[in-house]
């Protein structure tokens, strides 16, 4: 019985292979945030003489890209992010995600938005019929914390604020738990719609493009049911 640790090293092997293709030497790869894509870091540190460099989706990725001498780069420096590679809290049939458990939901969604392709990996853990067990990370402006929790208990959520925790951006995280999401791109337009809302967890309107899932029996590859 393989241990989650082990299925995700696996996950992160099986997305240097999926990820070689796209190894030129003016490539520059997306790279997400979490203990998953740490582990694709460090599978991807041994191809960094193939291709140009990253961007990073936090300061965390960034530390650890770094280390590894693979270069970082401004997105706002960069025009072309062919393939961006991140791991998920929850994720359904049709490759809608929940994120941000790692606390990097909005610039995991900036740099997602600039890929042409979103390739997530993740363990079979995270695989779900429908997504909103795991609490919905929501940043928010800290003037708008009360605010933005009064709307999302009125949306029938249990919102709670990340004690301690602050973002890359300098603002909170409400984990809002008991959302009944039955339509993931409606409930993401609407939480992203409420003012003092950096960005919500949900990754629906934009979802993944493949997901490399990692199971007992090897990593399975699976395109939006
Ligand atoms: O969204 C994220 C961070 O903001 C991560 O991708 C998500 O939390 C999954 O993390 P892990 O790979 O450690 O299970």
């Amino acid at each position: 019985m393989l241990t989650q640790q082990q299925l995700k090293e696996n996950v992160a092997v099986a997305a240097i292979d999926y990820v070689l293709p796209y190894l030129k030497p003016d490539t520059i790869i997306g790279i997400g945030s979490g203990s998953t894509a740490d582990l694709f870091i460090d599978q991807l540190a041994q191809f960094k003489s193939r291709f140009k460099g990253t961007v990073s989706s936090s300061e965390r990725s960034t530390t650890r890209l770094q280390s590894h001498g693979i270069e970082v780069f401004d997105l706002n420096d960069i025009s072309h992010v062919p393939v961006y590679i991140d791991g998920a809290d929850e994720i359904d049939a049709g490759l809608h995600m929940i994120k941000g458990g790692g606390g990097a939901l909005t610039r995991e969604k900036i740099v997602a938005s600039v890929a042409d392709q979103f390739v997530c990996i993740a363990d079979e853990s995270k695989c779900v019929d429908y997504l909103g067990a795991f609490p919905l990370p929501v940043e928010i402006i800290p003037m708008a914390r009360e605010a933005v929790a009064r709307q999302m208990a009125a949306l029938g959520g249990r919102p709670k604020l990340r004690e301690g925790f602050t973002t890359d951006n300098g603002c909170q995280i409400l984990d809002v738990a008991g959302l009944r999401i039955t339509d993931p791109k409606a409930l993401e337009a609407r939480v992203n719609n409420i003012p003092g809302v950096v960005t919500c967890g949900l990754f629906a309107i934009a979802g993944a493009g493949v997901a490399l899932i990692s199971t007992q029996t090897g990593v399975e590859q699976r395109k939006p049911a």
